[in-house]
C-alpha cells in the first residue's frame, strides 16, 4: 500500500498555518454555541485574515491555473489538502488492487443533522476517493454524474473508512464507486461516471 501525493512528511509553515485554521473553525462554532466569542478575539481574527489577504495571489491566477501543478492537486484539494484548512484532511493510499482507502473522523464543522456528517461533505469526499483511484489507473478525468445512496447515518467524531474503486471503462467514460463505512457497515455508497479529460491542474 502507498500513500498518495501527501507531500513531504513535515508539515510546512502553510501546512502549520491551515491546521491552526481548522482548529480555529472548530472552536469558532463551538464559541457560536457557547456564547463565548469576544470582540477581542474577533478583532485578532479579523486582523491577521485582512494581512494574509494583502499578500495572497489573486484569486484569477488561481483560476487560470498560474499557480497550479498536478502534483499540488491532493496537496490543495479541499478534501486531501493538508494546505487547504477547508479539507478534513483525508490521507489517501493506494491499495495494491488500486482502490483507494483513507481512514478519518469528521468534526463538527461538517455537521449536517445534529452529531452526523452532512450527506453533501460525504458525496464531495467520495467524489475525490473514486478521482484517486482513477487517476492510478491512469483515467483522470471530471466527474459527469454521481449517485449517493445514504443507507444510514455517518456520526461526527468517529472513525470512517474511505475507499474509491474503479468499476470499468468504456471509451472515455469511467463508472467508478464509493464507499463510507463505519464499525465494518457501510454507510454511504456512491456511484460515479467520469469522463477521462486532460485537467489543467
Ligand atoms: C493522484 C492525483 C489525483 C488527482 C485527484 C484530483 C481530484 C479532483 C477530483 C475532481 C472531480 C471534480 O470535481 S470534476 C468537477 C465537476 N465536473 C465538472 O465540472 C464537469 C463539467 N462537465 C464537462 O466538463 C463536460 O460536460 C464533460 C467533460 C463531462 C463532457 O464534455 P465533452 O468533453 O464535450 O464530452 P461529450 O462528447 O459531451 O461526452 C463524452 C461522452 O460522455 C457522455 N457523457 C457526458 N456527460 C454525461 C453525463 N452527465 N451523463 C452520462 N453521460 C455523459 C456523452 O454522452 C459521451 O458519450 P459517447 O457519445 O462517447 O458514448
Amino acid at each position: 500500500m502507498n500513500e498518495v501525493d501527501s507531500g513531504s512528511g513535515t508539515p510546512d509553515a502553510v501546512e502549520v498555518a491551515a491546521d491552526a485554521v481548522r482548529r480555529l473553525t472548530a472552536a469558532i462554532l463551538e464559541s457560536r454555541v457557547r456564547g463565548v466569542a469576544t470582540p477581542d478575539v474577533s478583532e485578532k481574527i479579523s486582523v491577521l485574515a485582512d494581512r494574509l489577504e494583502a499578500v495572497a495571489a489573486h484569486p484569477r491566477e488561481c483560476v487560470t491555473g498560474k499557480i497550479g501543478t498536478h502534483e499540488g492537486a491532493l496537496q490543495r484539494s479541499p478534501v486531501s489538502g493538508p494546505k487547504n484548512p477547508v479539507a478534513i484532511p483525508l490521507r489517501f493510499e493506494q491499495c495494491d488492487d488500486g482502490s483507494s482507502l483513507a481512514h478519518t473522523e469528521f468534526p463538527r464543522q461538517y455537521q449536517g443533522p445534529p452529531g452526523l456528517v452532512h450527506g453533501g461533505v460525504s458525496g464531495l469526499v467520495l467524489d475525490v476517493a473514486m478521482a484517486v483511484a482513477n487517476s492510478a489507473a491512469g483515467r483522470a478525468g471530471v466527474t459527469a454524474e454521481m449517485t449517493l445512496r445514504y443507507l444510514r447515518p455517518t456520526p461526527l467524531y468517529t472513525e470512517v473508512t474511505v475507499r474509491g474503486r474503479h468499476v470499468r471503462v468504456e471509451g472515455r467514460k469511467t463508472w467508478s464507486q464509493g464507499t463510507l463505512e463505519v464499525d465494518g457497515e457501510t454507510t454511504v455508497v456512491c456511484d460515479g461516471l467520469f469522463i477521462t479529460k486532460e485537467l489543467a491542474l
